[in-house]
């Protein structure tokens, strides 16, 4: 014989797979009835055709089958308005402080700020990000991407997500994949716009982002600004002085050049440099030689004058390894090498 008590305990370790809270905390299960072995219950969706329902559905099941329920029969509904507003609100209190500022940036809120900076586009900035933040993840941590390269944000693509995060009132649950959790300029443009806004606009997106996602809990929040040394970078040193920062660059001296105006950036807003890595450092042949395409020396020059090290030297990817997306798999040597990586950041 079930009772309501054993229910409720048996779904308070269902969670919602966007908001990773249980479905009792979140207020979503509703009309319990039991009859001997046979059970009905309402769940009540946060928003309307929640794409997630089919997961939900399966994990109450599984959870009530557990505890002996022959049959369970779910009646999914919607939350309404005002009680969307009353959960987010309430999400949202954990979000921000009294003076609406992001929890995030308290000193103890034990998130790790990583921005991921370069001097020109293209030298592989992007894929840093990515790379780093999975590989992290994959060695247990909780990550979070900004992608704040808000004139050229490309991360969703690179990780080819096709998916919108789920907005609860105007707040975002990041898109996760790989582990991650994603938010980007490129979910709010239609049709690949370009973005156009300038200083103040751009430094409230940034705010926004901040505060109106609901991250939950970071281990490491890396941020993908744009090249160079402009509105963004500088509106983000402000926002985030304990950031670190990371400069990507390719092994050409003229890159590595303009790089250190970036790295030299970093050390004026007094932004601790975690080190360089070199980017497209060499290509492998099938005769084992390394061949330096773009030259050699940048990265260790950029290093020297910014008094830090080359923390990590990424080849060119090997033509088998190009699979579409820009998230290399653990085992190829460029996943070993962000392995390598996330290991050095997370013992230093
Ligand atoms: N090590 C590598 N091997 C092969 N291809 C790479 C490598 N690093 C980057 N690329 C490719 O080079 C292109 C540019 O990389 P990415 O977008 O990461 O650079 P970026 O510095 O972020 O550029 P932007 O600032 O213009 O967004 C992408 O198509 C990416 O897949």
């Amino acid at each position: 014989m079930l009772v309501k008590e054993d229910v409720i305990n048996a779904l308070q370790q269902v969670e919602d797979p966007e908001l990773h809270q249980s479905i009792v905390k979140l207020n979503m299960v509703r009309n319990i009835q039991i009859n001997g072995t046979h059970l009905s219950l309402d769940i009540i969706l946060t928003i309307p055709g929640c794409p997630l329902k089919a997961k939900i559905q399966h994990d109450v099941e599984k959870a009530l089958q557990a505890i002996g329920a022959s049959s369970v029969a779910i009646t999914f509904g919607a939350m309404t308005d005002q009680e969307r507003r009353t959960l987010t609100a309430s999400l949202q209190a954990k979000n921000v402080t009294e003076q609406g500022m992001p929890n995030m940036l308290l000193l103890n809120s034990g998130v790790q700020f990583i921005a991921i900076t370069s001097g020109k586009g293209g030298v592989g900035k992007s894929t840093v990000t990515i790379n780093l933040a999975v590989a992290l993840a994959r060695l247990g941590k909780r990550v979070g991407i900004l992608d704040a390269d808000i004139y050229g944000f490309s991360i969703p693509a690179m990780m080819n997500i096709d998916q919108k995060p789920t907005m609860l009132d105007q707040t975002a649950i990041p898109v996760e994949s790989h582990g991650v959790k994603l938010m980007s300029m490129g979910f709010f443009t239609n049709d690949n716009q370009p973005v156009m806004w300038r200083g103040p606009m751009l430094n409230k997106w940034i705010r926004n982002f901040l505060v109106n996602t609901l991250w939950g809990d970071l281990d490491y929040l890396l941020i993908d600004l744009p090249p160079g040394t402009g509105d963004v970078a500088i509106d983000m040193a402000a926002m985030i002085p304990q950031a670190q920062e990371i400069i990507v660059t390719t092994p050409h001296l003229a890159a590595s050049h303009v790089a250190s105006r970036a790295g030299l950036m970093a050390q004026h807003t007094k932004h601790t440099i975690l080190g360089v890595v070199e980017n497209m450092a060499y290509f492998e042949g099938a005769d084992g030689q390394k061949n330096y395409l773009f030259g050699q020396g940048g990265a260790d020059q950029l290093a020297d004058l910014l008094q830090t090290q080359v923390i990590a030297h990424v080849p060119f990817a090997q033509p088998e390894e190009n699979t579409g997306s820009s998230v290399y798999e653990e085992e190829t040597i460029i996943g070993e090498i962000f392995t390598n990586l996330a290991e050095d950041l997370l013992y230093q």
